[in-house]
């Protein structure tokens, strides 16, 4: 970095600060890096693809202003952008493109890193970059593990260390939208693109391979698209139920598969359900997917959801208080995808409105996305959560049973609805069957009790206690 950039950076900050409020000032200029000053043309390093987009969209009077104030009416500013490649092994290497508005419209290259290849902000799309097709930021570094995924990815990376030797080939995993499937499979894939034995990996869609099929047919060059796939040291080929009923392609499918298990070249396939549950493909095909090793994933539970949110800040370089990211990981437990997407909403939502990421922002972000969420602790989701937790049923809690495990985790209910509702102790013994006032105060008076003696009730006890605690702020 130039003493020349930093100084001009500085000024440019100087005037930036008396335009935008405190967070949005240490949320998108702060992370900034001067890098270099050519004449009247200063060239800043931004986080990431979506900071500079962010900035583009959103500081460009801003941004206009302090170069115009600090270079004159020729000043410009010019955009390096560090790309995360996910590997630590991998220095983050900068792209230069020229600036959209914040400055006049000449094209200029920043040459920040020489020795790298700089490309334009469109062609960062996975195709472009790679032949395999693989995304670069899809690798085991960014992929967190997690008692969701452990079996998935440890398999994974047996694979990604000996492709098509191990005895997990093929290797499938399944799992709902948005678990990370693509994420991980391409993991390995990239994991084995980059090591030192130069394979051809291939990651494909079932809906390309299809496409592709068809087309070889309509061309008249099958022989072509057999041949291609059958040279491949690693396919990675996503979603297979999409084969579902296309019995033509599966043919094809069941020969390059062959040919490929043969040579001992490395499958690895996603799918949306188990192999037993794939409806519409061939049984021999659905056989030889049970050769190798399926693996599932599941939702993350909650540190690991902590962990994703707090990786993806990382990669968007965004800081977000840590009670807001507690919320968004107890609140969105449909699938990863969606917390990413309510995540960038959130910063979406904060940056345009110009307003800091606070807690009570996120629950308002989270309402308008969610509509049933369930911001409030009442007694119907206390006696929900409390029988999820304790795995016995809903009408058990409510009912006369007096079998231990129940009697326990109904106490520990009536504890919480004391706690966290306003409900008077009678209209609490009525939502538990009717008891009266007495039998709540039994109840809270024993999980006191209970708590002071074993760690194991409190510790389940601060859990659940978590859970509210976060609905209730
Ligand atoms: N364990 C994880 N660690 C980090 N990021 C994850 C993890 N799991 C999922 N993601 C992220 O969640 C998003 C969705 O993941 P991905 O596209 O791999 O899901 P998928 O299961 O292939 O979805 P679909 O069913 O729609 O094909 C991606 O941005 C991915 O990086």
């Amino acid at each position: 970095m130039s003493s020349e950039a930093s100084a001009v950076w500085n000024e440019c900050l100087r005037v930036i600060e008396q335009h935008v409020n405190e967070q949005s000032f240490s949320t998108w200029f702060k992370p900034i890096n001067p890098v270099k000053l050519e004449g009247t043309s200063l060239t800043i390093q931004v986080p990431s693809q979506f900071f500079y987009e962010w900035l583009e969209d959103n500081y460009v009077q801003e941004l206009k202003i302090a170069i115009k104030t600090t270079l004159g009416q020729s000043g410009r500013l010019e955009y390096a952008v560090v790309v995360d490649r996910g590997n630590s092994s991998n220095q983050p290497y900068v792209v230069s493109f020229p600036q959209g508005n914040s400055g006049n419209n000449k094209k200029v290259q920043a040459n920040v890193e020489p020795d790298k290849t700089p490309f334009e902000m469109k062609s960062l799309n996975a195709e472009a970059l790679t032949n395999s097709n693989l995304n670069p930021t899809y690798t085991f570094t960014t992929y967190i593990e997690g008692d969701c995924n452990r079996l998935a990815r440890s398999a994974g990376f047996a694979v990604a260390t000996k492709p098509g030797i191990t005895s997990f080939n093929p290797l499938m995993v399944y799992g709902g939208v948005g678990l990370g499937k693509t994420h991980l499979v391409q993991a390995i894939g990239n994991e084995i693109k980059n090591g030192p034995d130069n394979k051809f990996v291939l990651y494909v869609s079932s809906e390309k391979f299809v496409n592709q099929f068809m087309d070889s047919i309509k061309d008249g060059n099958v022989k072509s698209f057999t041949n291609f796939y059958m040279q491949v040291d690693v396919l990675i080929i996503d979603d297979i139920q999409f084969l579902a009923g296309k019995d033509r392609t599966q043919e094809m499918f069941f020969h390059i598969f062959n040919h490929l298990h043969q040579s001992k070249k490395q499958i690895i396939m996603t799918s949306d359900c188990p192999p037993r549950d794939l409806k519409g493909l061939e049984e021999r095909l659905l056989s030889r997917f049970k050769w190798g090793l399926t693996a599932d994933l599941q939702m993350p539970d909650f540190e690991t959801r902590v962990a994703i949110i707090r990786r993806k800040m990382e990669s968007e370089g965004i800081v977000i208080p840590d009670d807001v990211v507690e919320y968004l990981a107890y609140t969105v437990d449909t699938n990863v995808r969606e917390l990413e997407g309510i995540l960038i909403s959130l910063i979406a939502h904060a940056s345009l409105n110009r307003v800091e990421i606070s807690l009570e922002l996120g629950k308002t972000v989270m309402k308008n996305i969610i509509k049933d969420i369930e911001t409030e602790v009442g007694v119907d989701f206390i006696q929900k959560t409390v029988s999820e937790y304790y795995g016995i049923a809903l009408d058990d809690l409510k009912a006369k049973t007096r079998k231990k495990e129940i009697v326990t985790a109904r106490q520990v209910a009536m504890y919480f609805c004391k706690e966290f509702t306003n409900h008077s102790l009678k209209s609490i013994g009525y939502h538990f069957g009717g008891r009266d006032h007495s039998t709540v105060i039994h109840a809270v008076q024993t999980v006191n009790d209970i708590m002071e003696t074993d760690t194991s009730f409190r510790n389940s006890v601060l859990e659940l206690k978590k859970k509210f605690k976060m609905r209730s702020y």
